[in-house]
């Protein structure tokens, strides 16, 4: 908490009125940015605490400006478990985010393709979610000030805003996929074996973020939605040799559609 409250108090000495809408953009995912009306651009490496960025194909800086009407904050490059970062710092800025004001934060991210009927490329809204992680951002001591011991999590994604995006797609045409998001430790992909088991258990997509980012902003109690962008064929017959630099280009392709669906939920 105390080393939360240096990284706010940073910020309100350089951000007038915080808005109340975040995002969280994925890998290779930053051009959203390109569509906010930039009031102020913020590096991570002048935030008191902020962890800095080492993945390809994620930004490092707050951006807070305005996307088509709505005031936005877009967190430009996210932490991972697999970085070697510990849980609290993964979701440190989601905390930050929390006591500045934020109310509603829509995470994105690029996945794997578990489900047969997905293509490369698609949209997949997160409708659940499974942690392969082994540990999560709420082990240890609770902090009260942001939520209970015991966070409630069987509807971790807020319905009203599952209607919303599911009526936007529709609207806009973009075929939207729904399914469950399993995120695992990483940064290694999965054997065949792995991604057979991640199947049977239930899953359509899989990555190496977002789910303790749910889980801690389900612990404090804000709105979330989620929306992964199929980057590549997570299928044991016809998964290709992985790259990240093809999950990032796929998704700065595939981004476009994100960018209008996410204005239109918005
Ligand atoms: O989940 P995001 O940050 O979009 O990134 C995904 O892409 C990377 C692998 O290419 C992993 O970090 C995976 O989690
Ligand atoms: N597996 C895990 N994480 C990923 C993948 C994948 O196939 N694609 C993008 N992030």
């Amino acid at each position: 908490m105390i080393k939360e409250q240096a990284a706010v108090d940073f910020l309100k000495s350089q951000i007038i009125e915080f808005p109340e809408t975040a995002i969280i953009l994925g890998s290779g995912l930053g051009g959203l940015v390109d569509e906010i009306d930039i009031e102020k651009r913020i590096p991570y490496s002048e935030i008191p605490h902020f962890p800095v960025v080492t993945v390809e194909g994620h930004g490092g800086d707050l951006i807070f400006g305005d996307l088509e009407g709505v005031a936005v904050l877009a967190m430009n490059g996210r932490f991972h478990y697999y970085e070697g970062y510990d849980m609290a710092d993964v979701v440190f800025p989601l905390r930050v985010m929390k006591l500045i004001g934020i109310k509603r934060l829509v995470i994105t991210n690029a996945a794997g393709g578990l489900n047969e009927d997905f293509e490369v490329g698609d949209l997949m809204l997160i409708e659940d979610m499974i942690s392969l992680l082994p540990e999560n951002p709420l082990r240890g001591k609770n902090s009260e000030e942001f939520g209970p011991r015991f966070p409630d999590m069987s509807e971790p994604f807020d319905l009203d805003w599952l209607e919303k995006a599911k009526s936007a797609a529709i609207r806009l045409g973009v075929k939207l996929r729904t399914g469950t998001y399993i995120g695992l430790q990483g940064p290694k992909l999965e054997t065949k074996a792995e991604i057979r088991y991640c199947r049977i258990i239930g899953g359509d997509a899989v990555g190496m973020s977002t789910v303790p980012e749910v889980i801690a902003v389900n612990h404090m109690g804000l709105k979330v939605l989620g929306i992964s962008v199929i980057t590549n064929e997570s299928i044991p017959k016809v998964a290709k040799e992985f790259t990240h630099a093809d999950v990032v280009a796929t998704a700065n392709k595939a981004g476009k559609k994100l960018v209008e669906l996410v204005k239109n939920i918005l």
